[in-house]
């Protein structure tokens, strides 16, 4: 018995381009009209000598963060977890994938209000995006998904995985308390294996946006000013009234993502985060190593999964998957190409 429970453009970084073409000598990047061709031998090492000097203090200590918070979920089903799809792959390989997907557009996205931690849920575009987003992702293994507390980051999890090839079911751990966790045990080990935890962690909700919530954007850069406005709702370190900074989200979501999320991706596991613009632009400054001036012009769009492989402690951002029969994704790691042809044999 088992108790188991990734565009420039008008100085815009804008993480939702669409991976083209892989090949010996680059990556091929296309979004809207701009095409730009990546060279495979950048590093992420070279990327981050180059840019160590501008850390500001807060930058550096992002990078020195302890979680000063419990985490919400016990990771305890996972240890149970025979991810069979990949588990032998993970014996010949240290390398894992990291997906990260910002939700799909929310009912105050699509309104322009503020929304921070309110929690609303998804458009029916929002909904459309997720699916979409999850066709991209279909043929890469996933192991565990992480999302925040909020129904649209969870929504867009569960409507993504939908679209697996792989077909295991998502399952929400409630480890809040005791009974909580008694009465959502799972009792078959054959059960678990076809089964994905996903933890849920306020710690990844998006920036708390103080008295700006439930405003409209636009009548409030209207009314505060268009620098104001941008300087609270990209800038690193200035939080808007009595809301949280980008500085104050990361010191939740990267002390989360490093001290819960990457351990698993160092044993190997696959895995999914589904959460926000700015927690979600927190946990890519520390992995693409940006700093606070950079982070100003990222730019995430809703729906659009990022891939990342993890390889040998350190971060690779492989763009997103376009399609299904994009070969380009599997050309990253030979690892993930196993894992395609693995699903092709076993599903087709
Ligand atoms: O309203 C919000 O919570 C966020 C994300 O939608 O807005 P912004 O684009 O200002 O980060």
């Amino acid at each position: 018995m088992a108790c188991s429970a990734f565009h420039q453009n008008t100085g815009t970084l804008q993480y939702h381009h669409q991976l083209r073409q892989v090949s010996s000598s680059g990556i091929n990047i296309e979004c809207g009209n701009v095409s730009m061709k990546f060279p495979l031998k950048v590093s992420k090492l070279e990327i981050g000598l180059s840019r160590r000097g501008a850390y500001t203090g807060s930058e550096r200590s992002l990078r020195g963060i302890k979680a000063s918070s419990s985490q919400t979920s016990v990771v305890d089903p996972v240890s149970s977890q025979s991810n069979e799809g990949t588990n032998d792959l993970r014996k010949k390989s240290s390398e894992a994938a990291l997906i990260l997907i910002r939700h799909g557009e929310s009912l105050w996205n699509e309104k322009n209000l503020f929304t921070g931690c309110v929690d609303v849920p998804l458009t029916k575009k929002g909904v459309e995006e997720a699916i979409e987003a999850g066709k991209r992702i279909s043929n890469i293994p996933v192991d565990m998904i992480y999302t925040s507390a909020l129904i649209r980051a969870q929504m867009t999890a569960m409507l993504a995985m939908t679209q697996h090839r792989r077909k295991k079911v998502p399952i929400i751990m409630h480890n809040e308390n005791e009974q909580a966790r008694s009465w959502s045990q799972v009792f078959s080990d054959d059960t678990m294996k076809q089964s994905i935890p996903v933890i849920t962690a306020w710690q990844l909700n998006e920036r708390m946006y103080g008295e700006l919530q439930g405003l409209n954007k636009q009548e409030t850069a209207e009314r505060y000013g268009n620098d104001k406005v941008h300087e609270w709702r990209r800038s690193y370190d200035i939080p808007p009234p009595n809301g949280e900074s980008l500085e104050m989200c990361a010191e939740r979501a990267v002390a989360y993502f490093r001290d819960y999320i990457e351990p698993q991706l160092q044993s190997g596991r696959n895995v999914m985060i589904a959460a926000h613009g700015n927690s979600l632009r927190s946990i890519i400054m520390y992995l693409d190593e940006l700093t606070s001036q950079e982070v100003v012009s990222l730019e995430l769009s809703t729906g659009i999964p990022m891939l990342y492989i993890f390889k040998e402690g350190r971060f690779v951002r492989r763009g997103s998957p376009v399609a299904p029969s994009e070969a380009g994704v599997y050309a990253y790691t030979r690892t993930l190409a196993q894992y395609r042809q693995k699903l092709d044999d076993m599903l087709n």
